[in-house]
């Protein structure tokens, strides 16, 4: 395991921080590749982050694209949707020029032509992320790396980019990356906050089956991981 575990004092040092790091890899990107994609996930950790990065101003926002690691199956007008949350806090201000490419690609269910509509879209993406920022849930998921997941086999294994996943407790259909898309990246990062999330971290890096804890296909992955923490 290649884990280096980063603690900040507060959420506010926390979301200042990662966004300097990722700002740097978005950088790095663009020199190297003239174009530089993130993979950000939602839920309500990265909010503070997400504000911190778009206020950059000294990044070509023009020749950065943004996805995310994971969706639920919802339109972008819906509470629950990861892209509303990006579009509201990341795409705003300087960052607002940036291209998003939504995970959610039209009706009910993620279903096979739903799956290859979102793959169409990301056929746009650079071989490698300049920097993936992952969440974790407290059952030990990622992404939408659910445990007891219908396709969690495949989404540690496929190459994707992106498969569709349903689970007991991932509330609606998901679409997420896979395992192998997501590692393609400069840099990956673990956002979590709070004591409960530090117990089921240090849980998540002693031993177990990765079913138990899919996170664990991250932490395992011999890719460096940084992980940004605070209370
Ligand atoms: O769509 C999602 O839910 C995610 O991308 C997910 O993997 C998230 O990162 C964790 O569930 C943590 O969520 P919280 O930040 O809400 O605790």
């Amino acid at each position: 395991m290649d884990v280096e575990r980063r603690s900040f004092a507060d959420k506010a040092a926390l979301a200042k921080e990662l966004a300097e790091t990722v700002a740097a890899r978005i950088e790095a990107a663009i020199e190297r590749d003239g174009v530089a994609a993130i993979a950000v996930s939602g839920g309500s950790t990265p909010a503070k982050f997400f504000s911190v990065l778009g206020k950059t101003k000294t990044l070509d926002w023009t020749k950065v694209i943004v996805t995310l690691v994971d969706e639920r199956w919802v339109d972008e007008l819906n509470d629950r949707s990861n892209a509303k949350l990006v579009n509201e806090k990341l795409l705003q201000g300087p960052a607002a020029i940036a291209r998003f490419l939504p995970l959610y690609s039209g009706g009910n269910e993620p279903d096979a032509d739903g799956v290859a509509r979102t793959n169409a879209t990301l056929a746009d993406l650079p071989e490698r992320f300049a920097a993936v920022v992952l969440g974790m849930g407290n059952d030990g998921h990622t992404a939408s790396f659910f445990p007891g997941g219908d396709t969690l086999d495949q989404v540690l294994s496929d190459e994707g980019p992106t498969m569709a996943l349903r689970a007991p407790g991932a509330g609606e259909p998901r679409i997420t990356l896979t395992l192998p898309r997501l590692l393609r990246a400069d840099g990956i990062y673990l956002h979590v906050e709070g004591e409960e999330k530090a117990a089921t971290l240090d849980q998540a890096l002693g031993d177990g089956p990765v079913e138990d804890m899919p996170v664990r296909a991250v932490l395992r992955s011999g890719q460096p991981v940084t992980v940004f923490w605070c209370p």
